[in-house]
């Protein structure tokens, strides 16, 4: 096997398969990805295969790799743990990236607090995208359950380089279904390239409590761009203010709209255990096996 080393991390309990793809010019296929999440012991939300950077400036390309083989534009759990992984090798603690989203920072804390630029949000409908024309996203036409007693409806849409629908509740999130909406939801006609769905409940203007399904990996513990997402259309719906503590199953994330536009994340990432994968089957062996 033409063994590529990986470390298999969290960010707040989204799981998080970090790559080391430097020097190669192949790629981690689908059906690698696909093979890894279903064999035992590996289950993972994301790979994030680092590569050599595409673009001068940067330092590094990264390639998002849902389990569903599917590639995502923008995870905001997993660059904070490829910062990790790349902070630990030397003294370089903050990083220029380039993702399907475009260019992002990340820089490790002395705290070891992890803080990730995800870039400026896109609110037009055509940018998110939607299948047909919304004047306002902050608030569209789309629900579930009975016509006239819908379960979710009106949720506030956004892009933070990939497709997230916000759905406001005054009640507890936990008392929702979104196992079975989750699914329903994302594969909606309304999101051509599907959509990451979250059940949103604003506590106080500086707390959110999120709970997401993901695009191509389901129910997820934590997922930083729709918590990037839930702030900015709770600021821009006058729900929250433009810096809140987004509670998510798996912990806690700082995110701030700033004033250039720019949405930042805060939050830990944690280091699990290391292996070497085949990029082309997904055939992987953990070190102390291999060793
Ligand atoms: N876990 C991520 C989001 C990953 C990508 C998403 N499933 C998609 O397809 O857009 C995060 O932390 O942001």
């Amino acid at each position: 096997m033409n063994g590529v080393p990986f470390l298999k991390m969290n960010g707040l309990g989204n799981q998080i398969i970090v790559a080391d793809m430097r020097g190669r010019a192949d790629r981690v296929t689908p059906a690698a990805a696909i093979a890894i999440n279903a064999a035992p012991g590996t289950k993972f939300d994301q790979i994030m295969a680092i590569h050599d950077p595409r673009t001068p400036g940067t330092a590094h390309y990264i390639e998002i790799i849902n389990s569903d083989g599917s590639l995502a534009q923008a995870c905001g759990n997993g660059m904070r743990c490829v910062v990790q992984f790349l902070a630990t090798e030397g003294e370089q603690k903050s990083f220029t990236f380039e993702t399907l989203a475009g260019i992002l920072f990340g820089e490790e804390h002395g705290d070891g607090l992890i803080t990730v630029d995800m870039g400026t949000p896109k609110l037009a409908w055509y940018d998110i995208p939607l299948a047909e024309e919304f004047a306002d996203t902050r608030k569209i036409e789309l629900q579930i359950g009975p016509i006239d007693a819908p379960v979710l409806h009106s949720p506030s849409v956004a892009s933070m380089g990939n497709p997230h629908a916000t759905f406001w509740v005054h009640d507890d999130v936990w008392t929702y279904a979104l196992d079975r909406f989750g699914p329903m939801l994302e594969n909606h006609p309304i999101f051509p390239e599907r959509a990451n769905i979250s059940i949103a409940q604003v506590v106080t203007p500086d707390r959110i409590i999120l709970r997401t399904w993901e695009r191509g990996a389901g129910l997820t513990e934590a997922c930083g761009t729709a918590a990037c997402a839930a702030l900015v259309n709770g600021a821009r719906t006058r729900r929250t203010a433009r810096k809140a503590t987004v509670t998510l199953p798996g912990g806690d994330l700082t995110v701030e709209w700033r004033a250039d536009d720019h949405v930042v994340l805060t939050g830990p990432a944690e280091r699990e255990w290391t292996g070497t994968l085949d990029p082309a089957t997904g055939l992987w062996t953990r070190a102390e096996e291999a060793a």
